[in-house]
């Protein structure tokens, strides 16, 4: 079994796997927003390294705005409290929107953050996720781009974290319950 550079870790889609995928996504974007205007919503700081790569696999003219959201704090779990940690810098009102995100599992932060977005009428507003847990729901939401459907794994790397370290990974691995500290 594929094992990354640190010992132990388990990985579940290589970066070329993950290339591939992002590169499909971005030309499914295109073919949607072709002509449009698209303002990229990452959500900080999970999203940041699939929001680096997915820019550039999207032919389209677009623009890019951050948001941070946390609920995980140090642990894996949710604490159900999703708080806003920053803000668009600009209004989206009246513009195509591209939230983009790591991961979707309980739906939480999603739901929160497409709620306020809608709260400023944009003209379209999409989501892509390159992870989705399905079965984890608990806020009933889908994502338009999916990169990969996952069972019910907490996973780390290209982004995502255990108490904020492995996002440097470039491989997405598995976090094993034995895995050393
Ligand atoms: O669907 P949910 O259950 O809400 O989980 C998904 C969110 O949780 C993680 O972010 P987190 O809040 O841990 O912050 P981070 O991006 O800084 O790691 C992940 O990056 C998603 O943003
Ligand atoms: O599986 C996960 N890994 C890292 N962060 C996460 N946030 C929600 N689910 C996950
Ligand atoms: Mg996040």
């Amino acid at each position: 079994m594929a094992t990354t550079a640190l010992q132990g870790l388990e990985v579940l889609y290589t970066r070329q796997q993950i290339a591939e995928r992002v590169a499909e996504m971005g030309a499914e974007i295109t073919r949607d927003l072709k002509g449009e205007k698209l303002v990229m919503v990452g959500v900080l700081k999970g999203a940041a390294p699939f929001l680096s790569d997915l820019a550039r696999a999207v032919q389209v003219d677009a623009t890019f705005d951050f948001v941070a959201v946390s609920s995980y704090g140090k642990g894996h779990r949710t604490s159900g409290a999703v708080k806003l940690i920053k803000d668009l810098d600009e209004t989206v009102e009246g513009k195509n929107v591209l939230i983009v995100e790591d991961i979707l599992d309980t739906g939480l932060t999603l739901s929160y953050l497409r709620k306020l977005m809608l709260n400023q009428k944009p003209k379209t507003l999409r989501i892509a996720a390159l992870l989705d847990k399905p079965s984890r729901r608990i806020e009933k939401i889908d994502a338009d781009y999916v990169g990969f459907s996952i069972p019910n794994l907490f996973v780390i790397g290209y982004g995502m974290d255990y108490a904020e370290r492995y996002r440097n990974l470039p491989d997405i691995c598995l976090m094993t319950p034995d895995h050393p500290e």
